[in-house]
């Protein structure tokens, strides 16, 4: 319990449904119809939801097209990481999609998310203002790199932290809205790139809850108490006996 003594920090005064908008569940699911059940379980806690590689390379657009007109947040996670032009086009169609959020890997390069930034400017210009405008965050190191593996087998000398902060200014200085990290690295984050800079934050578990491929975790209270913008977080609700019942025991932490 000792966990519940932190301040939540940018949760302070907030409303149970104005934390869960800051909660984002992954729909990592192999089609539409599964996807669609924990929709259903969830129905009505107003949570961010995520579309991944799983359910977009299975449902396509179509999918993001029903969350939208179901009223949700979408964050598109196709984490691009290719030549600028390819990667411009790509956050030209994800913009012209409705996307709340997206996402490149840094690891790109500055010229890369340059390009993923003016890809976005040109789909809002074209939209005559149709279009809100989404998030553009990069992914710095994977929440399921440890240390080793990225000195090891990446070859990325320093530590995780250190690459962390070198991928977030850069990210700053192409332009980008934030970075996705783990919820250790916020605190160091927010202090070298600026409060404003938004966290997204997978690697996200309650206490005792089962790391499973993640290696750098926090608990939700933790991490709201770095001061994160976002969490992500996926098994432990998704594949929770009763989704609903997890995710309202979260909340209730988190409140
Ligand atoms: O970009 C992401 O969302 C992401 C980046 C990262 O570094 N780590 C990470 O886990 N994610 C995503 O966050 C989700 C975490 O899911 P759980 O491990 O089930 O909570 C998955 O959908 C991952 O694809």
């Amino acid at each position: 319990m000792a966990e519940l003594q932190q301040p939540a920090g940018v949760l302070k005064g907030k409303t149970a449904a104005e934390i869960a908008e800051r909660i984002i569940i992954p729909l990592d699911y192999p089609s539409a119809q599964a996807a669609s059940g924990l929709l259903e379980k969830l129905r009505g806690i107003p949570c961010y939801m995520k579309v991944g590689m799983q359910l977009f390379y299975a449902e396509g657009p179509a999918f993001v097209r029903s969350l939208k007109e179901q009223g949700y947040k979408v964050f598109v996670d196709l984490k691009m990481h290719d030549i600028p032009n390819t990667v411009a086009g790509g956050a030209d169609s994800i913009t012209r999609l409705g996307a709340d959020m997206f996402n490149v890997h840094a690891a790109g390069g500055k010229a890369m998310m340059e390009a993923a930034r003016e890809g976005m400017e040109r789909a809002l210009g074209q939209s005559a203002g149709a279009l809100k405008r989404p998030l553009l965050i990069a992914v710095t190191q994977l929440t399921s790199t440890s240390q080793t593996v990225m000195n090891k087998e990446i070859g990325i000398p320093g530590t995780v932290e250190e690459a962390v902060l070198r991928y977030a200014s850069l990210t700053r200085g192409a332009g980008l809205d934030g970075v996705v990290a783990s919820p250790l690295e916020v605190a160091a984050i927010k202090n070298a790139v600026g409060s404003q800079f938004v966290t997204v934050t997978p690697g996200v578990r309650p206490a005792g809850a089962d790391k499973g491929d993640q290696s750098r975790v926090m608990t939700p209270r933790e991490a709201f108490g770095q001061g994160t913008d976002f969490i992500v977080m996926g098994r432990p609700i998704t594949a929770a006996p009763d989704p609903r019942q997890a995710l309202e025991t979260i909340l209730k932490e988190l409140s």
